[in-house]
């Protein structure tokens, strides 16, 4: 007789409701009975937004169902905040600092019980508090925003202190498998001593579509429409985002530095910046204007056989990014659309480096990233 596998129920609370939150969802949905074959069970006890937190009435033994994870990405696709959702089920609705308290709350008990993985799907710096106070709860934590991860140095030892208990391969290269690989090599005390690549998924779209001859503000908006931006493109455009990349490897390697350390190229002027401009007015008014000096830069890397590549390098005592002239025929030349690689130097790929290719941006990958990195967190929950 085949005996019946036990479940292992896994808590998570979805902080992050947009394009990776929401993709995030739909795939937990899509995999139940993939799960189920592996034993494992995934219970969404709650998801919030910027403004508010939908809360299943009891985190111990509900859950919210299938049917409203989809209503929730429903809503919020069509713009709708988490508080248009009036007499949902059985589910409280808590706003504001009343949704953080809550989250601290709901890990204070399930944090001694059955445990809890809280996600961070959010852009935002505000989630911070949250996610540290959870990590001194003995909760776990999955990352896909950067910001968490490269604010003070104190505030990213606190998040990493527990290493069994966070997961953030999303954070870099999006699903591809970047942290992961490092810590493999980190583990094994071979000593890595150069990582260069291209690490934005925004980036690589926008110079292999500027080859194309396409005018710079078109091919910024089709990689926002593709998801690959960040809300405000110009954490990508002004190298913020990959900056913040290349932080969390450094760090990840040891180095004890902040994002002022890094050496960085903005593809835009600060007459542009955010505390000058809005979002729309960048996009319809602020981009048009960089479009021939943007182009005039491929031609002149174009007749020296080159492209433009914006890069990540970490070598030495050097952490910078910046936009550089490549030749077509090397391994970041070549690269098209949103794809990132990366190549990783150590005593054992001295000369031929690790690389790491693949697409580096998109909600699909990302939210394919999360999840992996949610059930890889499953043997603590037994
Ligand atoms: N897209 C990609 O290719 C990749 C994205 N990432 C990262 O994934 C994260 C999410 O990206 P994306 O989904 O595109 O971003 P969106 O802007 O589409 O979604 C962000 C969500 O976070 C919510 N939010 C904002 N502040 C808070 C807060 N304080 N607490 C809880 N929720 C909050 C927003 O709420 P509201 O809806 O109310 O505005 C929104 O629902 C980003 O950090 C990004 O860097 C990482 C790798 C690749
Ligand atoms: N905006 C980012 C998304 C992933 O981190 C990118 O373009 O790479």
């Amino acid at each position: 007789m085949e005996m019946k596998k036990q479940s292992v129920p896994l808590p998570l609370l979805v902080m992050g409701c947009g394009g990776v939150g929401r993709q995030l969802l739909h795939h937990i949905v899509s995999c139940r009975s993939l799960h189920a074959k592996q034993g494992l069970q995934l219970r969404v006890v709650g998801v919030c937004d910027s403004q508010s937190l939908v809360l299943t009435a009891d985190v111990f033994t509900m859950e919210l169902s299938d049917t409203s994870l989809m209503e929730i990405c429903q809503k919020k696709s069509s713009g709708s905040p988490l508080t248009a959702l009036n007499d949902f089920g059985e589910c409280q609705i808590f706003r504001n600092s009343e949704a953080t308290r809550k989250i601290v709350e709901i890990a204070a008990l399930l944090g001694r019980s059955t445990g809890l993985v809280l996600i961070d799907c959010s852009a935002s710096s505000d989630t911070i508090r949250v996610l540290n106070g959870v990590v001194d709860l003995g909760c776990c934590i999955v990352l896909a925003n950067k910001k968490p991860l490269t604010s003070g140095i104190e505030d990213y030892e606190k998040l990493v202190s527990h290493l069994r208990h966070i997961r953030y391969e999303s954070t870099v290269g999006a699903g591809l498998p970047v942290i992961t690989s490092l810590n493999r090599i980190i583990a094994s005390g071979d000593p890595i001593h150069r990582i260069v690549g291209s690490l934005s998924g925004t980036l690589g779209y926008v110079m292999s579509e500027l080859e194309d001859g396409k005018p710079f503000s078109q091919v910024v908006r089709g990689a926002k429409g593709l998801g690959y931006t960040e809300p405000d493109p110009r954490d990508d455009l002004g190298g913020m985002d990959v900056a913040r990349k290349a932080l969390i490897l450094a760090r990840l390697l040891g180095w004890r530095i902040n994002l002022d350390s890094i050496k960085v190229d903005s593809l835009y002027p600060d007459a542009m910046a955010p505390d000058t401009m809005s979002v729309e007015d960048f996009l319809n008014n602020g981009l048009p204007s960089l479009d021939n000096g943007i182009e005039e830069r491929v031609k002149v890397a174009s007749s020296n056989g080159n492209v433009l590549r914006y890069v990540c390098m970490i070598e030495g005592s050097r952490c910078e990014v910046g936009l550089k002239e490549l030749p077509k025929d090397s391994p970041l030349g070549r690269l098209r659309g949103s794809d990132n690689v990366l190549e990783i130097y150590s005593r054992c790929y001295q000369e031929l480096p690790l690389v790491i290719q693949g697409a580096g941006a998109g909600n699909d990958t990302t939210a394919a990233g999360v999840l992996a990195d949610i059930v890889d967190l499953q043997d603590l929950f037994h």
